[in-house]
């Protein structure tokens, strides 16, 4: 098996659907998943390319992990729920810091999964539209039932936060609507885009990598042990 030209790596908070986007993609389903446990990779061929798409476990406890997993990747996908606002929280507080060890010129995507839930609950709200009055905390005539609980916005203020965190020039990477997504692992929506979007942008970091020498590979022996609990699990 040849060696990957390129990586991505998938970070973000347990459940917000990783592993289901990747599955998604690769295997074109929605299948039921369990917490991932450390991490796995799948291999895509993108033209004469090989790129390592890599689904990392979102568990507090395999969080050590994360940067062993970020090294020399050439672009991160930090995945929230749109429908749990802390969960686009934790990308900046728990996540950002674990990229430091991905390439500097590496390309960030933030996505929001699960807008079908969204959809389906502003019907649901529809539905009940005149069927007296709503349950979802007033706020009163006008205001829509179900607050969307994600904006698009907040996931564009955390790119540029990103921006700002790693010095890099607004001007001279992607825009952040470019690289922000909203995806449905269950529907299928956005899937496609967001995956081939960024592969058609790893290629030149590929290509400019190849160019300054050897790729990155990963250092196992520069990287800390976990330290071991008492219960025996990764601290
Ligand atoms: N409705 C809906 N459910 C989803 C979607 N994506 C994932 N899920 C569900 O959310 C749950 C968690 O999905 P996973 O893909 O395992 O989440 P994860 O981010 O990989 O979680 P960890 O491996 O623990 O970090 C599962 O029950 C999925 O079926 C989506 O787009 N829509
Ligand atoms: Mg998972």
């Amino acid at each position: 098996m040849r060696k990957p030209d390129g990586k991505i790596v998938l970070l973000g908070d347990m459940n917000v659907g990783k592993t289901s986007l990747l599955q998604r993609y690769m295997e074109r389903r929605f299948p039921d998943t369990v917490s991932t446990v450390g991490g796995a990779f799948y291999l895509k061929q993108w033209r004469s390319y090989n790129i390592s798409i890599w689904d990392t476990a979102g568990r507090e406890q395999f969080h050590g992990l994360g940067s062993m997993y970020c090294r020399g990747a050439a672009a991160v996908i930090l995945t929230y729920d749109v429908n749990h606002p802390q969960s686009l929280v934790e990308l900046e507080d728990r996540f950002l810091g674990l990229t430091d060890t991905a390439n500097t010129d590496c390309l960030f995507a933030i996505v929001g999964n699960k807008v079908d839930l969204v959809e389906d609950r502003a019907a649901e709200s529809q539905e009940k539209e005149g069927h007296g009055p709503g349950t979802a905390g007033g706020g009163g005539g006008g205001s829509p039932e179900v607050p969307r609980q994600v904006r698009p916005e907040d996931a564009v203020a955390l790119y540029k936060k990103i921006l700002k965190y790693k010095m890099l020039d607004e001007k001279e990477v992607p825009a952040a609507e470019q690289m922000c997504f909203e995806t449905s692992a269950k529907t299928g929506y956005n899937v496609d885009l967001l995956f081939e979007t960024l592969f058609d942008m790893v290629v030149p970091v590929i290509l400019r990598q190849r160019a300054q020498g050897p790729p990155q590979t990963v250092d196992i022996s520069s990287c800390k042990t976990p330290r071991r609990t008492r219960s025996g699990c990764c601290a």
